[in-house]
């Protein structure tokens, strides 16, 4: 069921319907309806006045025609009827015959052409005539019987008769003639040609179908006239009185006229005139169709125009309309929008200029963003509403849309009303008459591309600006030196001891450290200085706006140093780490951000070749150390792919090539030889031999250590097979892996490939890993470890004692030895620290069942401290530099002749093999 429909909804209607109404196509024709009817109104009143006019204008006309008749008559009849009396006057004198005569020559005859005179005597004979016509019986006739029947004293006026006698019309006008005694004594006649009474009829006058006539009072027509048509003999009603009114009859001939009738005095006659209607009407005919014809004509231009302006006008008002149903239905679906919509009209100044925007739509989005309801922003002023809008160019950008037409967007952090420090972004077209601003808010996108941008450039660590970020801002610092002729520093800090505790510690540990070091150096800085953090344990520091002497950031520097150098607890433990920091100044040292940056890295690489903890400002011949390093890297690369192209065999490759020198490791209670450990050297065509510590790092850095490390183990397995093959003792060979290539996929495959290929027992081959290698990731390190252990290879842990391996995951490493690193050695016979160190991971080893060995042993009394505190093993220069691996070979022919000696003489070994360390001695390392 239908409910019925709410008051508001019909007033709408109403109003629409109204509003319809008032739509040009329906009220104009309605208005030119009654412009219509009143145009005919009008006319036919004018028409029906005309005609009113008419209608009394022929009246007067027919009666002033019937009183100028009837005079005329008057005058006729009473000259006949004179002539009557004079006639009977003569006969009553002279007697019948004489009578004529005596008026002929008294000249009272009329004429004998119009009139025929005649007298008759009592027996009705015609007794004298003029012209002659005597002895006719008139005794029957009509006029006698009267005039013999009565004497009143009356003429009599016979009918119009035309008979054999005469056969022209004729017409008898007669009186009694008595004698002395008053008896009858015969008639006077007078004959007329009954045309003579209707000769007055004039054609102007009386017009084509006019009538004139003379009927006698027995109602018979004794003549008449119509047009030039005369008769007699009809039969017409007189009426009653003697004037008898106008009346419209029809006459014999079927035309109407107004006609009078007027008896005659003295006579039984009436005039009859008659003046045809048509003719009289012919004036008025003519203005009322000229009117009739204005007024079609009024009335036809009037339909056309209002046709035309009323298809125009329907069509305007279909177009409106659905002009109007697209702007509801778009209003309709803007109020689902999330944008918000302002239809604004322009309002301009005298000279056509934009002077503000009136406010004539908008949706419920718009009431949201501007938190005014919108009753109140329509009719409002764009300016008058946000007034700031003239300010910040926002009203002339809308304003040019207006100007130009064309569209535009902008974006901009609202600053008033309810959005206020929201981001919002509007694109404006022009539409007739005004603008149509579409504005949506974008604070979210905003702030996610805020986000995006802080993480484009900032480090995620330590919220500080990255690399990118700081690039920039060195380039706008150098920008504003430049103009204003200022100088920049710049310095590249990199962390001593940072690697030692993230790997030992864990990178947990190390994050933290990161931060609380970052937070230190951003607390020695300026408002406009920038710290940023390049990754890794790398910080870069801008101080843009300096007076342009390096000496003016010592303090600062020196400040920062010591800030860092201050020990920082992270995982439970007291770490500490120092900077090297390495400074340069724009313009002095370079014009770019990349050239600052490089020769800061170069100047950082001094401060740590110096021993670290300590500024370097930038010199000249510190860039030598960078561009050696990318000499070197070309080198490194080169060797590698020659190497792995087999032309490893040549000493002299075109790009220099990898070779092991093997270093002997002695068993410190027999001094006897039980393995070496290889070391890779590197044949440089242009530099010669480069030691390891110039190149491990670069090839780690760019991952040829993967390729390296894999040819070094393939190359110890074959010399140490191709020594068994020999005939040498069983001698174990390690090989340095580095952090790299611990963690590549494939290290156990490649191993296990190693040995098979060379065919030596895998307890043969020793991999040496360093404490904080493992430490990286212990969980994988230890399963890796097993796998290698589990092909039956040994493992030891090279440097221990510098990393923070506690004891508790050290006896999960599934490791054979432990080795003491040289740093600890080298001073063992003067610091009791070191020495402390030595014995304490001496006795660590053998608690967790592993050997001990110390490295660079050098001296005499380096052994002896050894021996006493019952280190297992050693290897250093006092025994032997790395030397090729013939050398090797050598020291065991020498072992072996020393054993037999010994066999022999019982002499001790370690000093059979005094010679060789000598010798050793002078090999290259
Ligand atoms: N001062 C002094 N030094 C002594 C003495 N005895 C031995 N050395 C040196 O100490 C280093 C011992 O090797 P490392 O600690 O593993 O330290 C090695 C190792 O970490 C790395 N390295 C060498 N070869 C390889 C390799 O094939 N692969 C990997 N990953 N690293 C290697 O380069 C480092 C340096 O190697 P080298 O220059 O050969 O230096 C060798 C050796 O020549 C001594 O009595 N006094």
């Amino acid at each position: 069921m239908s409910s019925p429909p709410a008051p508001g909804r019909q007033s709408s209607r109403l109003a629409r319907v109204l509003g319809r109404g008032l739509d040009t196509h329906i009220s104009l024709p309605l208005f030119a309806l009654v412009l219509v009817i009143g145009i005919w109104a009008l006319t036919l009143r004018f028409v029906e006045g005309h005609h009113v006019a008419a209608g009394t204008a022929a009246r007067a006309a027919a009666r002033e025609r019937v009183d100028t008749y009837e005079a005329q008559m008057a005058r006729s009849l009473n000259g006949i009827d004179q002539t009557l009396k004079v006639l009977k006057y003569a006969v009553e004198l002279e007697g019948p015959a004489g009578a004529l005569p005596a008026l002929r020559r008294q000249d009272l005859l009329p004429p004998s052409l119009v009139f025929v005179v005649a007298v008759a005597d009592s027996r009705g004979r015609i007794v004298a005539s003029n012209p002659d016509a005597a002895g006719i019986d008139v005794s029957d006739a009509a006029y006698f019987l009267y005039h013999r029947d009565n004497n009143l004293g009356l003429p009599f006026v016979g009918a119009t008769v035309a008979d054999a006698a005469k056969p022209e019309p004729h017409l008898h006008f007669t009186r009694r003639i008595n004698d002395a005694a008053g008896r009858f004594a015969g008639i006077a006649i007078v004959e007329a040609d009954p045309s003579y009474f209707t000769s007055a009829y004039e054609i102007a006058r009386d017009g084509e179908r006019g009538l004139l006539g003379l009927a006698g009072t027995d109602g018979v027509m004794r003549v008449m006239r119509i047009g030039e048509q005369v008769s007699w003999g009809q039969r017409i009603g007189l009426g009653q009185g003697a004037d008898s009114t106008i009346t419209i009859h029809r006459g014999p001939d079927g035309v109407k006229r107004y006609t009078s009738v007027k008896r005659l005095h003295g006579f039984p006659l009436a005039v009859v005139a008659g003046l045809s209607q048509r003719e009289q009407f012919a004036p008025y005919e003519e203005t009322r169709r000229t009117w009739l014809a204005i007024a079609s004509g009024a009335t036809a231009l009037l339909l056309v125009v209002v046709s035309l302006v009323s298809i125009w006008s329907w069509q305007l008002a279909r177009v409106r309309r659905r002009a109007r149903r697209a702007q509801e239905t778009y209003a309709a679906a803007s109020e689902g929008s999330l944008d918000a919509f302002f239809v604004l009209r322009t309002v301009r100044g005298a000279g056509g200029q934009v002077e503000d925007f009136l406010i004539e739509a908008t949706n419920s989005r718009a009431e949201a963003i501007i938190g005014l309801p919108r009753a109140e922003m329509h009719g409002m002023h764009l300016c008058e509403m946000l007034p700031h809008y003239r300010d910040n160019g926002i009203f002339e950008d809308i304003a040019l849309v207006a100007t130009d037409g064309q569209p535009r967007e902008g974006e901009w952090q609202a600053s008033a009303r309810r959005s206020s420090g929201r981001w919002l972004h509007r694109q404006v077209v022009a539409v007739e008459d005004g603008v149509v601003a579409i504005v949506r808010d974008i604070t979210e996108r905003k702030q996610v591309e805020a986000r995006i941008f802080h993480m484009a450039h900032h480090d995620e660590l330590t919220g500080l600006p990255n690399r990118n970020l700081m690039h920039d801002r060195i380039e706008q610092a150098i920008q504003n030196a430049a103009r204003q002729g200022h100088s920049v520093g710049l310095a590249y800090i990199d962390l001593d001891g940072f690697k030692l505790v993230n790997d030992g510690l864990g990178h947990k540990a190390g994050d933290d450290l990161l931060k609380v070091v970052s937070k230190r150096m951003a607390g020695c800085l300026r408002r406009n200085d920038t710290l940023a953090r390049f990754g890794g344990d790398e910080f870069v520091i801008l101080l843009p706006g300096h007076s342009g002497a390096p000496e003016a950031l010592v303090p600062l520097l020196e400040k920062i140093r010591v800030a860092v150098i201050e020990p920082v607890q992270v995982a439970g433990q007291m770490v500490q780490v120092s900077c090297s920091m390495g400074v340069v100044m724009y313009p002095r040292d370079g014009g770019d951000a990349n050239a600052l940056l490089m020769n800061a890295d170069a100047a950082m690489y001094r401060a740590k070749d110096l021993g670290s903890n300590n500024f370097q400002f930038y010199t000249r011949e510190m860039n030598a150390s960078v561009e050696e390093k990318l000499v070197l890297l070309d080198g490194l690369r080169n060797a590698v792919q020659a190497t792995l192209d087999g032309v490893a065999g040549s000493p002299h490759g075109a790009h220099g090539n990898f070779r092991l020198l093997y270093q002997p490791k002695i068993d410190l209670k027999d001094g006897a030889i039980f393995g070496v450990e290889a070391l890779i050297r590197w044949q440089h065509p242009e530099h010669g031999m480069v030691p390891p510590q110039r190149f491990i790092g670069l090839a780690e850095e760019s991952g040829l250590i993967v390729e390296i490390g894999d040819w070094v183990v393939r190359e110890a397995c074959r010399q140490a097979q191709a020594w068994v093959d020999a005939g040498l003792p069983p001698v174990t060979v390690s090989v340095n892996v580095s952090a790299r290539q611990f963690e590549e996929a494939r290290l156990v495959e490649r191993v296990a490939r190693a040995l098979d290929d060379s065919g030596l027992r895998p307890e043969l081959l020793e991999l040496e890993v360093t404490e904080s290698l493992i430490m990286r990731d212990l969980q994988k390190s230890v399963a890796k470890m097993r796998e290698l252990k589990d092909m039956g290879v040994s493992l030891s842990i090279d440097d221990f004692g510098t990393g923070y391996s506690s004891l508790s995951s050290l006896k999960t490493f599934p490791i054979s030895r432990l080795k003491i690193d040289k740093s600890f050695v080298s001073e063992l016979a003067d610091n009791p620290d070191d020495q402390a160190i030595a014995m304490a991971v001496i006795s660590l080893g053998h608690k967790l069942n592993l050997r001990v060995i110390a490295e660079g042993v050098e001296t005499e009394q380096q052994r002896a401290f050894l021996r006493e505190n019952e280190c297992d093993e050693m290897q250093g220069y006092l025994f032997s530099r790395p030397v090729p691996a013939d050398e090797i070979e050598a020291m065991f022919d020498r072992q072996m002749a020393g054993m037999s000696a010994r066999q022999q003489h019982g002499g001790a070994l370690a000093l059979a093999l005094a010679a060789p360390a000598m010798a050793g001695a002078g090999l290259p390392a």
